[in-house]
């Protein structure tokens, strides 16, 4: 019989499989000045929420993936970005590069965060863009291998619209364009380990996944010629780089992560909320205030290993993906500091392939006699190659340690050397040195949330974020 007011709260749905979606609840009320109370309430408890971004600066590469970037923003995204009332600032790319040339130019103070529309290629443009940017206004020298760098707090987020989408996947547990959004949306914040890579002072890239040589690599310089295929082109190579089973000769020599509290043959994974990234972070804000941005490394206690390896991967996080849902290694942590180090010797066809079905079951990827796994923050890379031209890591080794692993005899060993594959792309140099830099970048996004099993806390917590 009165007249009715009404209000609509939008909020988070947790579904299955970690993926959140935007639902919605009707008030109605009779009484105007209650509702209006309400909705006043409401809105200062939104403005009290200062993690939640206002201003957004997005790149959509339109080509990335299955072509489907444009879409899936206009589509899912932007609607709810409006709904949110978050002003964006939209940059469609023209070329590869772009998005990494604009965010020197432009004024990234000014946004609360930028959101890239594509895949690992497309993330990692971005990253290169603002902490390249971070690094510039500070006048830190990218170049030097041993320079601390400046952290980058402006947070990225990523909108799944690629053809591995391992970033997105390992920080938020789904590849699913409405689920990252609403992460941006609520202004979730995770740290993210950053590799640096350089060749003789020379800097190449940086690496938040995989840095992998040889089957990797192969497999990634072979896919770049298919791209037409689209995402096949990785399963495509993946058989032919497989059936090739080249292995190559090279030493490595890496620091151990000392500090770090896991092991990578650890039964946890890192979750949202993590105590050991946690720790991490807490060393880090101590280190910080002792030295400020001077932090002194120390050259002791380097390991060498020498041999015939088909597979190096070094992995800043799990590195899970749909193809891979535990990744390469499955107890590696997002934020603590180190890489999961993974030599893969030379062995059968048929044990390389045991390995890699590992990749994709429960299953522990470690078991074997061929493979060993090391948790570090540094390593350098020779191949057999360099090593005779140049011989450095070897003399660095023979200077440094007097000892190597020399359980693997001298042969006829491939003659030509792989390429790394860095988070997808390759780079030009074999020889390689690798530095973790702790929490160097932000993401919108909590880590891998825990699985709720139990149904009272699952329905505790569906309406747990207020839009
Ligand atoms: C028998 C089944 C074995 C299946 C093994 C599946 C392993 C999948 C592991 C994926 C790991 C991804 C790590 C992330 C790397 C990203 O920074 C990067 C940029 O997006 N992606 C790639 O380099 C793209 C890498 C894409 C790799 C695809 C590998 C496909 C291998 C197929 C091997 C076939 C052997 C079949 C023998 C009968
Ligand atoms: N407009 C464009 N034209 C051509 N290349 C582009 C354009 N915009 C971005 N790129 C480049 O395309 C590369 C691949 O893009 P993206 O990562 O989005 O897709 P993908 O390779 O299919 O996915 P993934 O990296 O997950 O395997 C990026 O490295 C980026 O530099
Ligand atoms: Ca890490």
């Amino acid at each position: 019989m009165a007249k009715l007011h009404a209000f609509t709260v939008y909020y988070v749905k947790r579904g299955r499989n970690h993926r959140w979606r935007c639902s919605d609840v009707t008030f109605w009320c009779v009484d105007e000045h209650l509702c209006n109370q309400w909705t006043q309430a409401l809105k200062e408890l939104l403005e009290m929420q200062k993690s939640r971004p206002k201003q957004l600066l997005v790149y959509i590469n339109p080509y990335g993936g299955k072509r489907q970037g444009k879409r899936i923003y206009e589509q899912k995204v932007a609607p709810l970005f409006s709904l949110a009332s978050i002003s964006t600032d939209v940059v469609i790319t023209e070329h590869a590069n772009h998005a990494k040339d604009n965010l020197f130019e432009v004024n990234i103070y000014k946004y609360d965060g930028v959101v890239c529309v594509g895949g690992d290629g497309m993330f990692s443009e971005v990253m290169h863009g603002l902490i390249g940017r971070m690094q510039k206004d500070s006048g830190i020298d990218q170049n030097n291998p041993k320079a601390s760098l400046v952290q980058c707090n402006i947070r990225i987020g990523i909108i799944p619209a690629g053809s591995t989408d391992c970033i997105c996947y390992s920080t938020v547990g789904i590849s699913d364009p409405v689920t990252s959004a609403l992460h941006i949306i609520i202004g979730d914040c995770q740290p993210l380990d950053v590799s640096s890579v350089h060749h003789n002072n020379t800097f190449l890239k940086y690496s938040v996944s995989l840095l992998g040589y040889g089957f990797y690599g192969d497999i990634l310089k072979d896919s770049e010629k298919k791209r037409w295929m689209g995402p096949m082109r990785y399963d495509y190579s993946g058989l032919k780089t497989f059936l090739s089973h080249h292995y190559y000769e090279g030493t490595i020599a890496y620091q151990p992560a000392k500090q770090t509290h896991g092991s990578p043959r650890d039964k946890e994974s890192c979750r949202t909320g993590c105590y050991i990234c946690k720790k991490s972070e807490k060393q880090l804000a101590e280190q910080t205030k002792e030295h400020g941005l001077k932090h002194e490394e120390g050259e002791e206690d380097w390991k060498v290993i020498k041999g015939k390896f088909l597979a190096i991967n070094a992995v800043n996080m799990s590195c899970a993906c749909p193809r891979s849902p535990k990744g390469l290694s499955p107890a590696a942590h997002l934020a603590d500091g180190s890489a999961d180090l993974i030599l893969v010797r030379k062995c059968s066809r048929f044990d390389f392939l045991r390995y890699l079905v590992r990749h994709t079951n429960q299953d522990d990827q470690f078991d074997f006699p061929f493979v060993d796994v090391y948790r570090v923050k540094r390593f350098q890379f020779t191949s057999k190659l360099s090593e005779d031209n140049e011989s450095n890591v070897m003399d660095i080794g023979k200077k440094r340690f007097g000892q190597f692993c020399r359980d693997h005899p001298a042969c006829c060993c491939n003659i030509v050397n792989s390429t790394w594959n860095c988070d997808g792309e390759t780079l030009d140099s074999s020889a390689i040195e690798v530095r973790v830099h702790c929490q160097l970048m932000k993401l919108f996004a909590r880590g891998i949330e825990e699985n709720c099993k139990d149904e009272a806390a699952y329905s505790q917590s569906r309406i747990e974020q207020l839009l």
